[in-house]
Order: C-alpha cells, then sequence, then structure tokens
C-alpha cells in the first residue's frame, strides 16, 4: 500500500466517526504525503488546523491509524509551505543558516532556518547558585531539565517564588548548561514583556503566524515572570498555541512565576497545562545558606569579609538574595572609596541603614543609659549621680529596670553601674517601675517607647539610624 492508499482506508473510519459538515472542513483538506516504515506524513494547510485535529481529533485519528497500519502506524504532520518566508522575531540576533536534515515536520524543508540567539549572558550558571534546602527541588529539577532537555519528564518546568530567591538565576543556569552541553541546540530566554511586545509588533504588521513559527525553531523555551501574562488575553492564546506546539515536539519549556501556578490568574487551559510538568518553589534561605551565599558573592568579588561581620550582615537580611548582594556592593564601594577601609562591623552596620529598617545591635547597659538620659533630657552622668531630684530618681529607676530586663547583669553589678548602690535599692527600684507599669500609663507608655528605640539601637551615639 501506498501512502493515498492508507489515507483512504483511514479516512474510511474517520467518515463513520465525525458528521459530514467536520469531515469537509478538517479532514478533506488534508494531503497524504508519503508512507515510510508504517509512518504516514500528512499535510494540513496550516499550524492551527493542525492544533485543531490534535485537540479535537486525535482519538479518530488513532483508530484510523490503527486499522490502516496496525500498532506501529505512525503519524507525521507536514504543514503546507507558506508563500512568504517566516520573518526574524529576534530577542537577540539571528543568523541565516541550511537547515541539514529538518527533523521537525513544521520546518519546511529547502527553508532556512534562523538559527536562535539565545538573549543569555554567562554570568548565571549552576555553578555559581547556592544548594540549600529553600531550593535544592528547583535546583535539582533545573539541572535534570538541562542534561537532558529535550526528554525530560519535567515539562513544562516552573519555578515560582518571592522576589530576588534566584529564579532567573536558575532559569539562566539551564539556558547556559544547554548551551555549552549541546552547542546545537537552540537555546531561547525571554521575559514575558519581551515575548508580549513581540506580539504587538507582529499584530501591527500582521504577521503574527510568522512570530509563531519562528519560535518554532527553539528546542529549549525559557520564559521568565510569566505572571506578566496576567490580564493579557492575546498573549495568553498565543502562547498557549506556542506552548501545545513546543510541547507535542518534546521542545523544553522552563517558567519562572512569583506565585504558585494555581494562584496565576490567567486562563484555565493554560494554567492546567502549566501543571502538567513540575513546579517547584523558591524559599527564603536560613541563616547558613544566606552565609554561604554571601561569601561565594564576596569571593567572586575579591573581597574579604570576617565571618562575625558576615553573620550580622546576613542575620538582617532575611528574604531578599538580591539585597544581600546589594549590600555586598556597598561594602566594596565604600571601603574602595575609602582608601582600603576595612569591612568592619561599623561598615556594615551603615551600609545596613539603607537596606533595612531596624539594626539589631548588642544592648549593653551603656546603650540603655545613654537612651533613657536622652529620653528624658538628662546628662547621662546624672543617673549614676547622688542626687535624688524626682525626675532623675525616676530615670534612673528605669534605667536599672531596663538593664535588668536586656542584660544578664546581676543586681550588684547593676548597682555599681548606678554610682555603686547596692542591690536592695536596684531591687526596689526594679519593683517600684513594676508597680508604676501597672498604675501609671503615662509611665507605661514611656517604656514601652524606651523599649522600641532600644532594640532599633537609637541610644548608640546620635545619628545612627
Ligand atoms: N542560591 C543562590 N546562590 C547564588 N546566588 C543567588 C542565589 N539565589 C539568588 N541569588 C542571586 O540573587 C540575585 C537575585 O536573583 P534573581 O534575579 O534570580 O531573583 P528572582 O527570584 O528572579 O527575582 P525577581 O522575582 O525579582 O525576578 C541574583 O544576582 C542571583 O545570582
Amino acid at each position: 500500500m501506498d501512502h493515498a492508499a492508507v489515507w483512504e482506508k483511514c479516512l474510511l473510519i474517520i467518515r463513520q466517526s465525525v458528521d459530514p459538515q467536520s469531515y469537509q472542513t478538517w479532514f478533506a483538506p488534508i494531503r497524504p504525503i508519503a508512507l515510510a516504515t508504517n509512518e504516514l506524513t500528512i499535510q494540513v494547510p496550516h499550524r492551527l488546523f493542525y492544533e485543531f485535529l490534535e485537540e479535537h481529533y486525535i482519538d479518530v485519528l488513532k483508530r484510523a491509524l490503527l486499522a490502516a497500519l496496525g500498532t506501529a502506524g505512525r503519524l507525521q504532520y507536514r504543514i503546507k509551505p507558506a508563500r512568504q518566508e517566516a520573518s526574524n522575531f529576534p530577542v537577540g540576533k539571528n543568523v541565516g543558516h541550511q537547515a541539514p536534515t529538518p527533523s521537525n515536520p513544521f520546518v519546511i524543508p529547502g527553508m532556512t532556518r534562523p538559527r536562535v540567539e539565545s538573549n543569555l549572558d554567562g554570568k548565571y550558571t549552576f555553578e555559581n547558585f547556592i544548594e540549600g534546602d529553600c531550593n535544592s527541588l528547583a535546583r535539582n529539577a533545573a539541572k535534570a531539565v538541562s542534561d537532558n532537555p529535550n526528554n525530560t519528564a519535567f515539562n513544562p518546568l516552573v519555578i515560582h517564588g518571592p522576589v530576588g530567591l534566584g529564579k532567573t538565576h536558575l532559569l539562566k543556569a539551564v539556558g547556559n548548561r544547554i548551551t555549552e552541553k549541546f552547542p546545537h541546540k537552540s537555546v531561547l530566554y525571554v521575559t514575558t514583556d519581551q515575548f508580549t511586545n513581540q506580539l504587538v509588533t507582529s499584530i501591527g504588521s500582521n504577521t503574527t503566524n510568522e512570530l509563531v513559527n519562528w519560535y518554532q525553531n527553539v528546542d529549549v523555551l525559557l520564559v521568565d515572570d510569566i505572571q506578566q501574562l496576567i490580564k493579557r488575553k492575546k498573549t495568553q492564546d498565543v502562547f498557549f498555541n506556542l506552548f501545545n506546539v513546543l510541547r507535542q515536539h518534546n521542545k523544553a519549556i522552563v517558567m519562572t512565576c512569583d506565585r504558585p501556578i494555581i494562584e496565576l490568574d490567567i486562563e484555565e487551559r493554560l494554567r492546567s497545562r502549566f501543571q502538567w510538568g513540575l513546579t517547584a518553589d523558591l524559599s527564603a534561605p536560613a541563616l547558613e545558606t544566606r552565609m554561604a551565599i554571601l561569601a561565594s558573592k564576596a569571593n567572586a568579588n575579591e573581597v574579604l569579609i570576617a565571618p562575625p561581620v558576615m553573620e550580622f550582615i546576613c542575620y538582617h537580611i532575611q528574604n531578599n538574595i538580591r539585597q544581600l548582594e546589594g549590600v555586598l556592593n556597598n561594602l566594596v564601594l565604600h571601603s574602595g572609596v575609602n582608601n582600603g577601609k576595612q569591612i568592619d562591623l561599623e561598615l556594615a552596620r551603615q551600609v545596613l541603614k539603607n537596606f533595612v529598617t531596624e539594626i539589631n545591635r548588642e544592648v549593653t547597659p551603656e546603650v540603655i543609659q545613654r537612651t533613657v538620659a536622652e529620653y528624658y533630657n538628662l546628662d547621662v552622668e546624672k543617673l549614676a549621680s547622688a542626687t535624688r531630684r524626682r525626675h532623675v530618681v525616676l530615670a534612673r529607676q528605669i534605667s536599672m529596670f531596663l538593664v535588668k530586663q536586656f542584660t544578664d547583669e546581676s543586681l550588684k553589678a547593676i548597682g555599681r553601674l548606678f554610682g555603686g548602690r547596692d542591690h536592695s535599692t536596684v531591687l526596689y527600684s526594679i519593683k517600684t517601675v513594676r508597680d508604676l507599669i501597672e498604675t501609671n500609663d503615662e509611665i507605661k507608655n514611656d517604656l514601652a517607647d524606651l523599649e522600641r528605640r532600644i532594640r532599633a539601637g537609637q541610644g548608640d551615639g546620635p545619628g545612627e539610624l
């Protein structure tokens, strides 16, 4: 049997399964083209036609093929060559070259196949991505995709998580690794915004089909920030078609999103497809992981930061690695500007003020005394003096109370700090303040205010925060 006879046999089955109108619309225009080792190639008028068949008549086609060619039968589609050659839709630039033997039925023989520039730089790799519990699933899945891009179970792979935790880094690491390991594969990194812009341009020039065709040259598609699909109906439609075609041909699709797919407010058919593969989340790294990331970035910048300083920084920057990098860059800048100034705790503290609102420091009795004196507008020495003026006594008693609350000092040691008073005086002061908190709202508020200032380190020298 040749291809025409096989297709005739298929049509017999199809005619019995679909109504005449659908038959005329969807099957009459199909032309059988070739038959080779149980693979029948049919030509369809355009890509959307093929997609419609796959979406609505796949079962009928399977049955027809089984009847005509048995269980070994396979179907290959070919799109009828367009009159106009596909334009380039570069994110980067394209270099035209002749495709050797196109295995993809969508690559029309004889047509130039644009080489896709990946739109990547080599900066983000798996080697400079630090692994921790917070990211190991996403990292390992991304690595698995890069090791086997066109035969991966994780298709699509969606990496999601809050701002600044490495989504783009991992996405680009996938691209960089594939480009290195499989130089013949076309990899494309694109943000959803870039894709939308290309689409808008193509609509203006009536070349949307060409845009989608052009994207089919890609073996690995990396799409950043798919939350930008929200409210973009047309982008969702076109992306839906593209997604189906690429996935059908085992092209790897990796995407990032700032939220779990289930919370992504897009068309249901697209959302459900995004969930076909694997979704892996990135969460905030633990202190040790942050330290390791900072150490590796410092190393790359050839700066040395002592572990206590690193710990201090990482203690304060908890949820965003981009901020951690920002602090590092500032430190490098400041230390360079100030003639090789050392990156010490003081410098770190100054820089951190631009990144976090509250900087914890060790609360010492001196910090407390200074904070209280400033608050009540007193010279700090007055607290340790013999004066028995009412407002000084109150400030002294409050200071003793706070030193007891914030530090490990013994009653005896506290007495010494306040002009050599004995421990029973300290005890009495603490009890007095406790009673006042119960009975006097003004004192209660003063204390709340003072505690907040001490925690924020406001008493530690002028203009610190
Ligand atoms: N585990 C990690 N190891 C090394 N660097 C990391 C790690 N996680 C994040 N980074 C770095 O943090 C910075 C921010 O990461 P990235 O841009 O990938 O974040 P994102 O999650 O894509 O953020 P956004 O949601 O803002 O796009 C990058 O410079 C990246 O190299």
